[in-house]
């Protein structure tokens, strides 16, 4: 066989792996009609590249960003470099339904896209090749392990039986609040120890379950009462803290008793009859004084135990 035989056997081999390939091509002219358009986006398009052949690009995907892309395309074509286009940027570009069957989750084929100038023999450039990659495995792999990241991040920060924040978060917070307070000293922040009242008697008439739904239901008064900003948490058992960085204790006691005459007016329905319940709660603004967070937090304390000594459902500053 000759030279030239071999030479156009190789190249027949190669337009066939190139029309075959499982990544799509397209080779746009300078007028962005489409001069070559392979399986891939036959398959995918649903057009055969017959048909495609010398039509322009915008007039068969009329949803294509025509402005963004074309200025692209010239890009390369004046400047004679590729350029990427990843689908994080971009999740796609041309709007092709996915059917991998084990990212069924995905509508849409997620796309990576490389736009590269073909030069001519005498060296000018009057096409380019546009490479579609489907990445809708990645996509979705990536998008997943966000979530699953994003779902861990709440079960370690969130109590599970209130959805309010943890103990773990709660000291986190806390420490930061007194660390800004430390450096500039300039705002009030105040610290709110809440503890239910004689709670033990309803675990013991009730049951614990009845016991576990007066907790969640406290606890949704306790988030819907509170500001963005402000930071609910669940302290252990039956007794809760609550920071209000930016509110002195003024502030602070009015926002404790609208939180318990919320309480004192809630009514539990349980099987066994209607529950009431109240709150007793004790204040403490951080001052320069307070040495650690945990001083701060035993402040609190012992303006919460002040509460439940002079009688219970009542708030009381540390003083
Ligand atoms: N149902 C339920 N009960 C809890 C939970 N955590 C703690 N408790 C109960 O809360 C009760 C707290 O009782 P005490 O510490 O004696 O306080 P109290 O009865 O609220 O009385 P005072 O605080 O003095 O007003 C105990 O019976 C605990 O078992 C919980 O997650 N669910």
């Amino acid at each position: 066989m000759s030279d030239t035989s071999n030479e156009l056997f190789e190249l027949h081999w190669l337009f066939d792996m190139l029309h075959n390939i499982d990544v799509g091509l397209v080779v746009l002219d300078t007028n962005y009609e489409i001069q070559l358009w392979n399986s891939f986006m036959e398959n995918h398009s649903g057009m055969s590249s017959i048909t495609a052949k010398n039509t322009s690009l915008f007039s068969v995907f009329p949803d294509l960003n025509a402005e963004w892309l074309q200025k692209k395309l010239d890009h390369v074509v004046a400047l004679r470099t590729p350029i990427f286009i990843s689908w994080e940027q971009r999740p796609f570009l041309f709007s092709f339904k996915s059917y991998r069957p084990i990212t069924g989750i995905a509508e849409k084929m997620f796309q990576n896209v490389t736009i590269r100038p073909l030069s001519h023999i005498d060296g000018s450039i009057k096409y380019v090749c546009l490479v579609i990659y489907d990445v809708t495995d990645v996509a979705t792999n990536k998008a997943a392990l966000s979530a699953a990241n994003r779902k861990l991040h709440i079960m370690s920060t969130t109590d599970d039986l209130t959805g309010l924040k943890n103990r773990n978060s709660l000291d986190k917070a806390l420490e930061m609040v007194f660390e800004s307070y430390k450096r500039a000293p300039t705002s009030a922040h105040s610290l709110v120890m809440a503890d239910l009242d004689l709670f033990k008697k309803i675990n013991d008439r009730y049951g614990h379950q009845t016991g576990d739904l007066v907790l969640k239901e406290v606890s949704s008064i306790l988030s819907s009462s509170s500001r963005k900003g402000d930071f609910v948490g669940r302290f252990g058992g039956e007794e809760f803290a609550i920071l209000l960085p930016n509110c002195d204790e003024e502030s602070a006691l009015i926002y404790c008793e609208k939180i318990r005459e919320k309480i004192q007016n809630l009514v539990v329905k349980s099987p066994k009859g209607d529950i009431k319940i109240t709150i007793s709660l004790g204040i403490s603004q951080l001052n320069e004084k307070d040495l650690s967070v945990d001083t701060w937090l035993s402040k609190a304390d012992d303006a919460l135990y002040q509460a439940k000594e002079k009688g219970r459902n009542q708030t009381l500053v540390y003083k």
